[in-house]
C-alpha cells in the first residue's frame, strides 16, 4: 500500500520531531555532561545545574578562594630550599638502598628497592610549604596525595619515634614530648614517603561517653580524616593532608615490620580476627587491642611533615589548655582579665600569633576536640608563619553536645580574624552551607560515610554558635576592634589602650 505525497510529509515531519526531541532530551544533556566534566572547568556559577552538583566547587570558585597571586610573598616563601631537600633524599635513598642490599645479602629475603622520584606527591607536598599554608589553594598535589596514599604499597611499618621514645628505643628528647599512649604507626612507602597511621577504634554511630574526661576519649580515625577535610574548607590549611583507607593488617603492618616490638603486639582472637594493641604505659592490654575483620581494618594516614633536619618544628603550650586532671583548673577559667594579660605576654603581643590561635579555637569548636594541649610551628617562620593543626583525632566524639569553653579564646579577647570572619558568614549561607560542602568533599574518600550525619548537621549549628559569639563581641567592642584585617608584625592593643583612641 502507497502512501500519498500528503502522508508521507506528515510522517517525515513525525519522524523528525522525535529525532529532534531525542537529540534534545537525551544527546544534548550526555554531551552538556561530558564536556563539562572532561574540560575541567570549575563551576563560575553560570550553570545552575553544575552549581547543584557541586556546592564545594562553587564554594572554591567563590572570590573568598580565587586561586593566589604567585608574585605573593608569602607563598613564594618556601619552607624548604629545593636543591638543598632534593640533594637530602638522594642521599637518603642512596643509603636506604645500601641498607636493604645488605639486609638482603644477609637474610637472602626479597626486598623491593627504594626508589625515589622528583614527581612523588609526598615530595611536591612538601616542597609547596610556604609561609602562607601548608599548600597552596590551588595546589592539584594535595588530591594526587590524597590518593596516593590510599593505594600505595606499604613497604615497611614501624611504631612511630614518640612510642619508640617511651619505651627507651629512640634518643629523641628534643623533638617529640612523650605521648604514643594511642595505637599509631609509622608506615614507610616504597619511594622514602611517610605516614602516619591512626587505626579505627570506635564505630561511626558511636558516641563518647559523657562520663569520658576528654584525656581519656578514644581517637578516632574519621575524625582525622574529617578535620583535614574541614580545615581546607576553611581555607586554613594547616592539617597535613589525610587520606582513609582500608588496611590489611596482616600483610601491610605485621608482614612488614622489622621491628620485633611491633609483631610482639599482634594475636589471633578467638573469633580468628588479627588484632595488636599499643605497648604503652597504661592502657595496653589485649581487651583495647584493635582487630581486623579477619585482617581488614578501616585508619587513617596523615602525610608527614618534612623531617625535622630539614624543616625545624617547635611544640608549644596552647594558653587556653586545660588541666589533665579530674578536678584542675587552668588560669583562663578563672581569670576575667586572662587574655588582657595575656596580650602582654610574648609571643601573644604579636597580632597575628593571637589571631591564629583564635583559627584554632574556631576549628576545635566545630570539631568538639577539648585536647588541644600544644601547637607546632616551623621556626623558620616562626611569628610571620601559620600554627600547625595536628592530632585531631579526639574530634567528632559528641554530635549532641556542643563544649562552649572551647570558644573562650573567642569570647575572653573578642578577636577574629576578618578573612576567618567572611568565610565563616559564607558557609552560613544555604548555597555554600557547611554540612553540604564538608558531605561533599568527603565522599571523595575512599572510605564511605566518614562522618554521620548528625556530626555534620552538628557543624551548622556550632558555627551558628561561633556567628553569634563573635557578634556579641561586635556589639560591646565595635566591628574595628573585633573583627581584624591582618598583616605581618602586628602589635595588639589591649582594651584599655583602645578606649584611649
Ligand atoms: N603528619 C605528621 N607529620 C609529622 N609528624 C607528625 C604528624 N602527625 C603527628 N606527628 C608527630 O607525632 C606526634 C604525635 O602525634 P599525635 O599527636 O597525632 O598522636 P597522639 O598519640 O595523640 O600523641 P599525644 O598523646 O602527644 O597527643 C605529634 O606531636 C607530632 O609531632
Ligand atoms: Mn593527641
Amino acid at each position: 500500500m502507497w502512501l500519498s505525497r500528503k502522508d508521507r510529509l506528515l510522517l517525515m515531519s513525525v519522524l523528525a520531531v522525535l529525532l529532534l526531541g531525542d537529540i534534545y532530551f537525551h544527546l544534548w544533556p550526555v554531551l552538556m555532561r561530558r564536556f563539562g566534566r572532561d574540560c575541567g572547568c570549575s563551576n563560575t556559577g553560570e550553570d545552575p545545574n553544575s552549581r547543584q552538583t557541586s556546592k564545594l566547587q562553587h564554594l572554591f570558585s567563590h572570590p573568598l578562594y580565587q586561586p593566589q597571586d604567585p608574585l605573593n610573598p608569602a607563598l613564594q616563601d618556601k619552607l624548604l630550599d629545593y636543591q638543598e631537600t632534593t640533594g637530602r633524599y638522594n642521599r637518603l635513598a642512596h643509603l636506604n638502598r645500601k641498607e636493604e642490599n645488605d639486609d638482603a645479602w644477609n637474610s637472602s629475603t626479597h626486598m623491593t628497592e627504594t626508589t625515589y622520584n622528583l614527581s612523588a606527591p609526598w615530595l611536591q607536598f612538601h616542597l609547596e610549604i610556604s609561609r602562607e599554608a601548608l599548600y597552596p589553594r590551588s595546589s592539584k598535589t594535595v588530591e594526587q596525595l590524597i590518593d596516593w596514599m590510599g593505594n600505595v604499597p606499604i613497604f615497611k611499618a614501624d611504631l612511630t619515634s614518640d612510642t619508640k621514645k617511651l619505651n627507651g628505643e629512640c634518643d629523641c628528647e628534643k623533638i617529640v614530648k612523650p605521648s604514643g599512649t594511642h595505637l599509631k604507626l609509622v608506615l614507610h612507602f616504597q619511594e622514602l614517603g611517610k605516614a602516619m597511621f591512626k587505626p579505627m577504634r570506635q564505630s561511626r554511630e558511636e558516641e563518647t561517653s559523657e562520663d569520658f574526661f576528654y584525656f581519656v576519649d578514644l581517637q578516632r580515625h574519621n575524625a582525622e580524616i574529617a578535620a583535614f577535610h574541614l580545615d581546607r574548607i576553611l581555607d586554613f590549611r594547616r592539617v597535613p593532608p589525610v587520606a582513609g583507607r582500608l588496611m590489611n593488617v596482616t600483610s601491610e603492618i605485621l608482614e612488614v615490620t622489622p621491628n620485633e616490638e611491633l609483631q610482639d603486639v599482634f594475636f589471633v582472637s578467638p573469633a580468628h580476627n588479627v588484632c595488636f594493641f599499643a605497648r604503652c604505659p597504661y592502657s595496653c592490654k589485649t581487651e583495647y587491642a584493635v582487630c581486623g575483620n579477619p585482617h581488614m581494618l578501616e585508619g587513617s594516614l596523615s602525610a608527614y611533615l618534612p623531617p625535622h633536619f630539614l624543616a625545624f618544628r617547635i611544640s608549644v603550650q596552647n594558653p587556653w589548655k586545660r588541666s589533665y586532671t579530674f578536678t584542675g583548673k587552668e588560669e583562663w577559667e578563672v581569670n576575667p582579665s586572662y587574655c588582657e594579660q595575656l596580650k602582654q605576654t610574648e609571643p601573644y603581643t604579636n597580632m597575628k600569633r593571637l589571631l591564629n590561635i583564635m583559627d584554632l579555637a574556631i576549628f576545635d569548636f566545630l570539631i568538639g576536640n577539648m585536647d588541644r594541649h600544644h601547637y607546632d610551628l616551623f621556626t623558620k617562620f616562626a611569628d610571620d608563619g601559620f600554627l600547625l593543626h595536628m592530632d585531631n583525632a579526639r574530634g567528632f566524639g559528641r554530635h549532641s553536645y556542643d563544649e562552649l569553653t572551647i570558644l573562650a579564646p573567642i569570647y575572653q579577647c573578642c578577636l577574629v580574624k576578618e578573612d576567618t570572619w567572611l568565610r565563616l558568614k559564607l558557609l552560613s549561607t544555604p548555597e555554600y552551607r557547611l554540612s553540604d560542602v564538608m558531605r561533599e568533599s568527603l565522599s571523595r574518600d575512599r572510605l564511605q560515610t566518614v562522618l554521620t550525619e548528625p556530626h555534620l548537621l552538628a557543624l551548622d549549628r556550632r558555627l551558628q554558635t561561633v556567628l553569634q559569639v563573635v557578634e556579641e563581641c561586635v556589639q560591646k567592642h565595635g566591628n574595628g576592634s573585633v573583627i581584624i584585617k591582618e598583616s605581618r608584625r602586628q602589635a595588639v592593643p589591649t582594651r584599655v589602650q583602645q578606649r584611649a583612641v
